[in-house]
Order: C-alpha cells, then sequence, then structure tokens
C-alpha cells in the first residue's frame, strides 16, 4: 500500500489537509503562531463551561466504571481537568508563548569556499499522528507544542476522556478559524482505533506517529505502520539507595519518586537498596510509607526488614513489572555496579535514580546506567517537560531517536542545510580553490532571518 491509498473512509483527507496545512505551518512566523495560542486561550477561557460540563460527564462515567471495578481510581483523577488543572493548562500555554521558537535556529554555520555558505536550520517535522492516554490536558499541551513549532497534528486521545478532547478541540478549532494564516486543519482531531488503524496506512501525509501509552500500544502500532514511530511507552523507574547516603534524604525521595503520583509512568517501581544500609534504611522507609498503604515485593534480603502486614515474597516477574500503584518490588544488592546492572536488565530505560553522598559513585551510575533521564539524589517524578522547563511536553519519548525523555518543542524539529552559492559547482571548488570548511560561530547567524540579511549574492 503506498500513501493514502489504503487509508479508511475520510481519513486519506484529513491525512491530505494535515499534509497542506503543514506546508502553510512551516512558514508562519512567531507572531502568527503566538497570535493563535493567545487566541486558543481566549477560547478555552470563553468556553470554559462547556468543558467543565464535558468534563464533568466523563468524570462521573469514569467514577461508575470505578464502582464496578473496571477502571483504577487513579485514572478518574488523570480524566479531570477542572479547577486548578484547568488553571495550570492556560498557564502552559502563556509559558508556550513566552518560549524561544524553536524553528528557523541556525545550528551550524561554515563558509566552504570563498563565497559558499553553509547553514543548518531547524525547521518542522511535518505532519505529526499523536495518540495519548485518557488525559485531556495532554490535548492541550501537545496542541500547543504541535502550532509553535509549526506542525499540523491529528490527535486521537483515550475513549473514557472522549467527551471532554471535543470539547477542547471545540475551542481550538474556533481559535484556529479567527487566526490570521493559519489553516483551520492545522490540528485535527479523531476519536476511534479504527481511524488509527486507517491513518498508519497515511504514510505518504504523515511523517511521524507518538504513541504514548502503554507498551502494547506502542508494539501494535509499530507492527502495524511503515511511518516512523516515536514510542513513548512505559517506566520502569528505579531508585537505588546507595551504601554512603542522607538515609533520611533517601526515604524523601523514595516517597515522592512512589507516592506523588503513583499511575505515572515517572514513578517509582523498583527499589534497591544496598546490603549495608538495608537494616537501618528499610525500618524507616516502611514506617513513612504506611500512612500511603504501600505494599511491597519483597526479595529475600530485603522482607526481614520490612513490615510483615504489607509485604509478599518477590517472584522475578515483579522486577519486570510497572504497577502503577503503590505496590513496589524491593531488592537487596551488594554494590552500585549490581543496581546498574540490574536497571539496565530490568528496567524500561525511561528514568532511574541514585541516591549517595560520594560523588564518584554517582557519576559511575549516571555514566552506566541507559536511560533517557539519571538522576542523583532527585525524585523519578521530575522527567516531565513542564518541570524541565519547556513549557509542557508531549509525553516522555522511551525512543533513542530522534527525541529522548520528555519531549518539548526541541523534540518536534528537525533540520534542513541551507547552501549559498554564486554559481559553485563541485568540479572547479574541488581543483581550483579547494574547500576552506570555515567553521563560524552559529550565534553569528542565529536566526533564519539573520542568513538571509548576510550578503548572499
Ligand atoms: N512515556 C510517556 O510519556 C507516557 C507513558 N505512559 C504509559 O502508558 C501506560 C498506561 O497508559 P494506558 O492508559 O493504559 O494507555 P493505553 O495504551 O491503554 O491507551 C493509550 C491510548 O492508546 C490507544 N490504544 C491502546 N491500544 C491501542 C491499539 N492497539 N491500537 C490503537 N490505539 C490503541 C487508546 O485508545 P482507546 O482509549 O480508544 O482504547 C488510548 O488512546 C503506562 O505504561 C504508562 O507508563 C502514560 C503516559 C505517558
Ligand atoms: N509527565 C507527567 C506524567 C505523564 C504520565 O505518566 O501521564 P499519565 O500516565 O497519563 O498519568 C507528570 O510527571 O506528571
Amino acid at each position: 500500500m503506498n500513501g493514502t491509498e489504503g487509508c479508511g473512509s475520510g481519513i486519506p483527507d484529513i491525512a491530505r489537509q494535515a499534509r497542506a496545512a503543514a506546508q502553510q505551518l512551516a512558514g508562519l512566523s512567531t507572531e502568527a503562531k503566538n497570535d493563535a495560542l493567545r487566541l486558543f486561550k481566549e477560547e478555552l477561557v470563553k468556553q470554559r463551561g462547556l468543558i467543565q460540563a464535558a468534563n464533568a460527564a466523563d468524570k462521573r462515567e469514569g467514577e461508575a466504571a470505578v464502582s464496578a471495578g473496571a477502571m483504577a481510581p487513579s485514572l478518574v483523577k488523570r480524566l479531570d481537568c477542572s479547577g486548578a488543572k484547568f488553571e495550570t493548562l492556560l498557564k502552559g500555554i502563556d509559558d508556550i508563548i513566552g518560549l524561544p521558537d524553536p524553528v528557523g535556529r541556525c545550528e551550524l554555520s561554515t563558509q566552504l569556499a570563498d563565497g559558499l555558505d553553509l547553514y543548518r536550520v531547524t525547521c518542522p517535522i511535518g505532519v505529526l499522528a499523536i495518540i495519548f492516554e485518557s488525559r485531556p490536558e495532554a490535548a492541550v499541551q501537545i496542541s500547543s507544542l504541535a502550532l509553535k513549532s509549526g506542525n499540523a497534528l491529528i490527535l486521537k486521545g483515550g475513549k473514557e476522556a472522549m467527551r471532554s478532547n471535543r470539547a477542547l478541540y471545540d475551542a481550538l478549532a474556533a481559535a484556529l478559524k479567527r487566526a490570521p494564516g493559519v489553516p483551520a486543519t492545522s490540528v485535527q482531531l479523531v476519536d476511534t482505533r479504527e481511524e488509527v488503524t486507517s491513518l498508519l496506512q497515511c504514510d505518504k501525509d504523515i511523517d511521524l506517529v507518538i504513541p504514548r501509552g502503554s507498551n502494547a500500544l506502542v508494539r501494535s502500532i509499530k507492527d502495524s505502520t511503515r511511518i516512523p514511530v516515536l514510542g513513548h511507552a512505559d517506566g520502569l523507574c528505579a531508585v537505588y539507595v546507595d551504601e554512603e547516603c542522607d538515609l533520611q534524604q533517601a526515604v524523601s525521595i523514595v516517597e515522592d519518586s512512589k507516592m506523588n503520583y503513583c499511575s505515572a509512568c515517572n514513578a517509582l517501581e523498583t527499589l534497591l537498596v544496598h546490603q549495608k544500609v538495608a537494616a537501618s534504611f528499610l525500618p524507616l522507609l516502611s514506617e513513612r510509607l504506611a500512612a500511603h498503604s504501600v505494599q511491597y515485593k519483597a526479595d529475600t534480603r530485603s522482607l526481614p526488614h520490612l513490615s510483615a502486614q504489607c509485604t509478599q515474597p518477590a517472584t522475578q516477574e515483579d522486577f519486570h513489572t510497572e504497577f502503577l500503584e503503590p505496590t513496589m518490588a524491593v531488592k537487596v544488592v551488594d554494590s552500585a555496579q549490581e543496581a546498574i546492572g540490574h536497571i539496565n536488565a530490568h528496567g524500561s530505560h525511561h528514568t532511574d535514580c541514585i541516591v549517595t553522598s560520594n560523588s564518584q559513585t554517582a557519576e559511575t551510575f549516571l555514566q552506566f546506567v541507559d536511560s533517557a533521564g539519571v538522576y542523583h539524589n532527585a525524585s523519578t517524578r521530575f522527567a516531565d517537560g513542564f518541570r524541565y522547563g519547556f513549557g509542557a511536553e508531549v509525553g516522555i519519548s522511551t525512543n533513542r531517536i530522534h527525541s529522548r525523555g520528555p519531549v518539548g518543542l526541541e523534540g518536534l524539529v528537525i533540520h534542513k542545510y541551507r547552501l549559498y552559492g554564486r554559481g559553485h559547482v563541485v568540479g572547479e571548488v574541488g581543483k581550483k580553490y579547494g574547500f576552506t570548511h570555515v567553521h563560524r560561530d552559529p550565534r553569528d547567524t542565529p536566526t533564519v532571518d539573520s542568513i538571509q540579511t548576510r550578503q548572499h549574492p
């Protein structure tokens, strides 16, 4: 199948319209993109009542599903986009407006030969299709990042948040209609998995698919498309408590990593403790976490130090499990090296932390743990685009390329090489003058505008 030929009914048009929109978006000024974002915020405020009503209906249905045992309570919390969450969402748009435009930035500047200038300049990826979980605020964050980075977007959210996503999208659609120069089809929303299946065939018009959710989702998307996929999958995150550390600090980091929001992908799932501090640290931790009713799946060496009523013997499987609830697997290790080996073998290369007062041990951990985020004495919950200062995030990439860890504006651009000559041809440059390769500081020509105003023929 080629291009849009195999797309389901209606979907080829959506993909083609997105491609056409992308071509226009790529040439938009920063001001035009920021104006569109301002209008988006204005429409969200104007339509707040409708959005809250839609969100309340989704939450009611979610709560009924929780009562029926069909949904975890934390997922209803995830569905919420009212009150303070709505305010944060509006503030997030302001933050993105305030960030520098990621497009048109000069990354490399070289004079190849007299009068022959090469520049590497950032540009949008093109058309993105992003599939995400039932978290309505993600729809706003992802759309805002896509607009600011000049990418067209096709969104598909989780079914439990369908009404909220539609209401938020209506606000965005109203803003796009009013935004000068911004195509109405810059962001489009689809609702069903069937539509996603069709979109995955549109390899001519979609440049990148970002599935944000379970491993099963990412695997199934990768198996079903020829479009490049940037997976945002599970976080099997570990904290290693070293023999040399402040035990109270370690307790606080473990508590926050696990309980700040236990169903997030950046929450702790595995705790590794050096054998020299197991007997002192684990009872302290157990006492602190009793308030959260945390359950432990403990290996034979950690088991005696944890409260008996909350602890079960761990199976091998527990060290490969993302619990997403107040449960953690606990293992005692003999060295930092063993902890590093365990994390690289069992983790998901998302975010892992060492708690230690020995800076050399910390450096070894940060160098050899092969994860998108490697932390020293800080909670794994910091793995987040907003907390990293990216304004918001598309999600946390568990792919190695082209973007790794929290994906913000920088993760949504690629680059082009611009070459300015005066009739240069390779044979002549090679024979007559040779290549000079004078590398200039790209800060001398930081943007595409400053490149254009240089003296090019
Ligand atoms: N790395 C990151 O940034 C993030 C990772 N996660 C991870 O996601 C997991 C939990 O998320 P969960 O809510 O269970 O997500 P799911 O994977 O169940 O669902 C997420 C989205 O994918 C869709 N989907 C699921 N399977 C398919 C499929 N086979 N084909 C097409 N669409 C599909 C769902 O659609 P529908 O609702 O219609 O079924 C939904 O829109 C955890 O592992 C968590 O760590 C979560 C958030 C961010
Ligand atoms: N990056 C976000 C969490 C992302 C995430 O895991 O989302 P979700 O699985 O929908 O709760 C945060 O740190 O809160």
